[in-house]
């Protein structure tokens, strides 16, 4: 499941109806990233809610896998993506951020 996508979440409820504000907060910062990503509702389906904690050694909801690398839940992503280090994760993967895109562009702008 975590290798079907270069990102796949594993969250409560769905991107468009989030069950629970720590799945919110990731879907906004991926939406923010333009970042387009599996996502699975653990809330429908309990094997699958305590699988996923097995699987990555990590004790809750939501997780955030890079090309198959548990990378983190709320907290983690949203210090990797006040850092900037969001940013460089995607790239390693072949994914440019929206935010990039358009930093670039307004530079762009800038200069001509
Ligand atoms: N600090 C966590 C917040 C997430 C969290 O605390 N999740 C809890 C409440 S939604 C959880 O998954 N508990 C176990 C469960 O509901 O299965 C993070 O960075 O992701
Ligand atoms: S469902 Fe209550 S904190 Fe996530």
């Amino acid at each position: 499941m975590v290798n079907n996508n270069k990102v796949v979440v594993f969250m409560k409820g769905v991107p468009e109806q989030p069950r629970c504000g720590f799945s919110n907060a990731v879907v906004q910062i991926l939406r923010m990233h333009g970042v387009q990503y599996e996502a699975h509702d653990v809330l429908s389906d309990e094997s699958l809610r305590q699988g996923i904690k097995d699987f990555s050694n990590w004790p809750t909801i939501p997780q955030v896998f890079i090309n198959g690398e548990f990378v983190g839940g709320c907290d983690i992503m949203l210090q990797m993506h006040q850092s900037g280090d969001l940013i460089e994760e995607l790239e390693k993967v072949g994914i440019k951020s929206a935010l990039l895109l358009a930093k670039e562009k307004e530079d762009a702008e800038k200069k001509s």
